[in-house]
């Protein structure tokens, strides 16, 4: 399931494709349980915990590689052994297969 999500890669979102529809999204979150829809089906959302600061930015880090790597980024909020990362096709104003991708992806990157 979400081992298929983490293998793929990020197709270019030019912003001439709808974004999934509410309905839509609650299927695809079936392949990454971990995270959250938000109400109006436009973002999804997952809260990690960390030991300290220091790993907390040090995920920070590997995600913002992946994301540059990948051409797809998200919202990140991260602190004292936390951090909070939202995964949204800014063009679309919605959510597209490369969010969900790229959340397997993000719990790849999470400690076990
Ligand atoms: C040209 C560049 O690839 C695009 O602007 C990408 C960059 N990263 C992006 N990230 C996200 N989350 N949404 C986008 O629409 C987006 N567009």
């Amino acid at each position: 399931m979400s081992d298929e999500l983490q293998s793929r890669t990020c197709t270019p979102c030019r912003g001439d494709v709808p974004p999934l529809t509410k309905a839509q999204a609650q299927r695809q979150l079936a392949q990454t349980p971990a995270w959250t829809l938000s109400d109006d089906g436009r973002c999804i959302e997952r809260s990690f915990t960390f030991g300290n600061f220091k790993d907390a930015m040090s995920f920070v880090a590997k995600l913002g590689d992946l994301a540059e790597t990948e051409g797809h980024h998200p919202d990140i909020c991260f602190g004292w052994g936390w951090a909070r990362v939202t995964w949204q096709t800014k063009k679309i104003n919605g959510l597209h297969d490369n969010d969900f991708i790229m959340a397997a992806k993000t719990d790849g990157l999470a400690p076990r």
